[in-house]
C-alpha cells in the first residue's frame, strides 16, 4: 500500500499507538504539544535532518535503518553535551508513491533506539515531499550539572574518543563499490567479511556509545562533541572554540586504522581518509584535564598543546589536509 492511499490520520494511526514513552514524557503525541518534564529548569535541545540521496539512499538502507540512524545522531548530540535525553520529536516528508511499510519501518527504527535510551517519541509532523526528508529534535536533561561545551579544552588536556572511527566511511565505500547487503560480502576474502559487515551496519545505522557522554561529564571532561563530520574537522571545532592547538598521536590512532587497513586496500581506498575524515560514526570526542582517569570506553588519541594557534598536528607535523564532510564545500577542511 502507498501513502497516497491513506489519509494523514490513517497514516498516523499506523504507528502512533506503538510509540515509546519515556519517564520525562508527561503527555505524549495526540494534542497540539507534548508535555515534557524539565526538572532542572533548563534543557538542552538540538535538531538534525536526513535527506534522501544526500544522507541515505533507499536502495542502500531500509526504513528501519534510516529511523535508527536519525535517532542515533540526535541522541549523540544530546550525549555530547553530557545530557540525558528526555524527548524526541520527528518530522517526516514523504513522496506520495512511498510504501506505507517504509514509514512503519522508519518509525520502528526510531522507536527501538528511543526505547534503548529510555526516551519518549513525543510527537512530530507529516508532510509530502519530492524525496524523503526526515528531521528530529531532541531535548535532554543535565540534572543541574553544567553542560560539556566545545570551548572548555585547555593546553595539556588529554584528547580521547569513545566509539568507532572510520567504520561508517568504510561502510559508505562498500556501498559505493556495490557491497550493499551482507550477502554481497561473500565475494570478499573471508578475512575481510567481519570488518566489512561491521562497517556496513554502522554506516546504515550508527551505533554511538550514548551513555559515554554522561560518563565523560561526570568524570570531568573539559570539552566534548560527537564526531559527525570527521575527526580532524570536528577536533578543529574544539580547537577553534577553545583557542588551543591539538596534537594527535599516530601510534594511538593505530587502534582505529589497523582493523580497517586490509579492507581499504581491497577497495583501493585510503584508510587514513576513513579514520581522520570519515564522519557519521558519532563517537564521543572529549578532552580531559591531565590526571583525570578516563572513563571506560574512552581511548587516548592525543593532547591539547599550547602554541598560540588553533592548529591540528599529527605527531610533530601539521595534520594532513584530508577532506572532512561538508554538505556545501567538499574540497577542503574549513
Ligand atoms: N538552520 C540553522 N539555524 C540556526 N542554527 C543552525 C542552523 N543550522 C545549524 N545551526 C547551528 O550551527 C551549529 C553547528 O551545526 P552542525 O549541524 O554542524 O552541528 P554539529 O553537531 O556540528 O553536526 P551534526 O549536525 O552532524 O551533529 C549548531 O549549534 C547548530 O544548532
Ligand atoms: C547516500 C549517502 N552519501 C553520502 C553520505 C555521507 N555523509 C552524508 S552527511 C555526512 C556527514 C554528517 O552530516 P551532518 O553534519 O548533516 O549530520 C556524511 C559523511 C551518506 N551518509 N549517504
Ligand atoms: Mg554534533
Amino acid at each position: 500500500m502507498l501513502v497516497s492511499e491513506l489519509s494523514e490520520a490513517e497514516l498516523l494511526n499506523c504507528f502512533v499507538p506503538d510509540l515509546p514513552a519515556g519517564q520525562a514524557q508527561l503527555i505524549g503525541p495526540g494534542d497540539d504539544c507534548a508535555l515534557i518534564a524539565a526538572p532542572d529548569a533548563r534543557f538542552v535541545t538540538s535538531t538534525d535532518m536526513l535527506v534522501e540521496n544526500l544522507d541515505f539512499r533507499r536502495d542502500w538502507s531500509t526504513g528501519f535503518e534510516v529511523g535508527q540512524r536519525l535517532a542515533a545522531q540526535n541522541l549523540a548530540d544530546c550525549a555530547a553535551m553530557g545530557a540525558q535525553p528526555t524527548s524526541l520529536l520527528v518530522c517526516l516528508g514523504v513522496p506520495r508513491d512511498l510504501e506505507v511499510q517504509w514509514v512503519k519501518d522508519f518509525t520502528a527504527g526510531i522507536s527501538l533506539r528511543c526505547r534503548e535510551a529510555g526516551v519518549g517519541l513525543a510527537g512530530g509532523d507529516l508532510s509530502g515531499a519530492p524525496v524523503i526528508v526526515a528531521s528530529a529534535t531532541i531535548t535532554g536533561n543535565l540534572d543541574g550539572a553544567e553542560p560539556v561545551l566545545r570551548s572548555g579544552a585547555s593546553a595539556g588536556d588529554i584528547i580521547a574518543l569513545a566509539g568507532t572511527l572510520g567504520r561508517s566511511a568504510a561502510g559508505l565505500s562498500l556501498c559505493e563499490a556495490g557491497y550493499i547487503q551482507t550477502e554481497d560480502l561473500y565475494t570478499l576474502p573471508e578475512s575481510l567479511r567481519a570488518i566489512a559487515a561491521d562497517s556496513l551496519r554502522i554506516f546504515k545505522a550508527a551505533e554511538p556509545p550514548l551513555t559515554a557522554g554522561v560518563e565523560a561529564r561526570q568524570a570531568g571532561a573539559s570539552a566534548m562533541l560527537d564526531v559527525s563530520d570527521g575527526l580532524l574537522r570536528d577536533l578543529e571545532r574544539i580547537c577553534q572554540a577553545s583557542e588551543t592547538s591539538a596534537r594527535l598521536d599516530s601510534v594511538l590512532l593505530k587502534h582505529y586504522i589497523e582493523p580497517l587497513t586490509k579492507l581499504a586496500a581491497w577497495l583501493n581506498a585510503d584508510v587514513r581518509q576513513w579514520v581522520l575524515a570519515g564522519g557519521e560514526d558519532h563517537g564521543m570526542l572529549a578532552t580531559f584535564p591531565l590526571g583525570v582517569p578516563l572513563p571506560k570506553r574512552f581511548h587516548r588519541i592525543g593532547e591539547c598543546v599550547e602554541d598560540g594557534k588553533t592548529e591540528l598536528y599529527l605527531d610533530k607535523m601539521p595534520a594532513p589536509a584530508v577532506l572532512g564532510w561538508d554538505h556545501f564545500r567538499k574540497e577542503t577542511r574549513e
